[in-house]
């Protein structure tokens, strides 16, 4: 029998799906993730591991991971993992992709939605006792139809977030690596160089992968090319904004205000500067928190993993097949 490491207690018919063909073992705390020395003791006798975005998978703690066939992660993104040194090792790599799409695509919406409107800021001034009275300028935020959206990183979930912009009257530009053709034709968005994007867009979703080349993406000069009324939502990962230059943007009303999903450093640490700015909407990564979509995508990292140690291609496979599968 395979042998599996759970890195986050998952539901039972997830956790007995698995030990259908393998035993498990499981890290059980719901709040906090494995430390990383247990990790490495674990990959050093399992066959194959499902993990989360919380776990930092690099070249030295799959050294001792001889038996290793198979790493599935349980998000989309996998920036956590040194997919290079997993292929070196003869490692499959996977990840869930698809069945998170709509529910991150509407985090990204309320995001933009809260942050324009300041939502959190007003109901946070009604339930501390602020609300005097109705003022013409109270609490006046920037509209949202009918204005310009700028998508950065047109894949899945920029389509998404684009069909939703649709519904608002927006103009939709966009910027990816190539056209999306398909969106142009079914969407009417429209691609711009990045630097057109920021200049013209009142709103910017920046939703492209992390990855050394999206690194500070967004930094002080792309930041200073932005509208002083523009908002910026980042549902991708922390590391594609810089976030010091969004703090200085912000505190010098270089632009209106952020709405944040993900930071470098996650948890984001209570003193961190941005979250002292009341024109920062700031979520705990919750892009894909839907009861609905965590079960697909428990799912569907459940089926990857087993796929993978019984030697058949998973249908999510990040890096190349070993040569041992077809
Ligand atoms: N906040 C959250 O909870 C969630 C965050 N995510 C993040 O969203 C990312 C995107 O997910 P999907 O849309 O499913 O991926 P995708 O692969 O379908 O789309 C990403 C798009 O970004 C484009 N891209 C890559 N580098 C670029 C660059 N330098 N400039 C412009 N475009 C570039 C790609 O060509 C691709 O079209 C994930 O990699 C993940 O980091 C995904 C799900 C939930
Ligand atoms: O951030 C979440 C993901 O699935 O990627």
């Amino acid at each position: 029998m395979y042998s599996v490491f759970i890195t986050r207690s998952l539901p039972d018919p997830i956790v007995e799906k698995i030990e259908q063909v393998a035993k498990v073992s499981m890290w059980e705390e719901e709040e906090v993730p494995v430390p990383q020395e247990r990790l490495e003791k674990e990959l050093e006798q399992a066959d194959g591991i499902l993990c989360l975005l919380t776990e930092t998978i690099e070249e030295k703690l799959l050294l001792g991971a001889d038996r290793l066939k198979i790493i599935s992660n349980m998000a989309v993104g996998y920036n956590n993992i040194d997919v290079a040194a997993a292929s070196k090792k003869g490692i499959m790599v996977t990840n869930t992709p698809g069945v998170l799409t709509e529910t991150t695509a509407d985090l990204t919406f309320a995001l933009l939605m809260a942050t324009a409107r300041r939502i959190v800021e007003s109901s946070t001034y009604l339930k501390n006792g602020k609300w005097q009275t109705w003022s013409p300028f109270q609490l006046t935020g920037q509209d949202v139809y009918g204005t310009t959206l700028g998508i950065i990183g047109m894949g899945r979930i920029g389509e998404a977030v684009a069909r939703r912009a649709v519904g608002f009257g927006m103009n939709i530009l966009y910027n990816n690596r190539s056209r999306n053709m398909e969106a142009e034709k079914q969407l009417g968005v429209i691609y711009t160089d990045f630097e057109t994007l920021l200049r013209q867009s009142d709103f910017v979703c920046v939703l492209t992968p992390y990855t050394p080349e999206t690194r500070n993406l967004i930094d002080r000069e792309q930041l200073s090319w932005m509208k002083k009324t523009a908002t910026l939502i980042n549902t991708s990962r922390g590391g594609v904004v810089n976030e010091d230059a969004l703090y200085e943007a912000l505190v010098g009303h270089k632009i209106w205000a952020a709405g944040l999903d993900v930071f470098e450093e996650e948890p984001v640490p209570l003193n961190h500067p941005l979250l002292s700015l009341p024109q920062v909407v700031a979520l705990p990564h919750i892009g894909s928190a839907s009861i609905q979509t965590r079960m697909r995508m428990a799912e569907l990292a459940a089926a990857n993993l087993i796929d993978g140690l019984q030697g058949k291609k998973p249908k999510h496979l990040v890096n190349p097949a070993p040569s041992n599968i077809e």
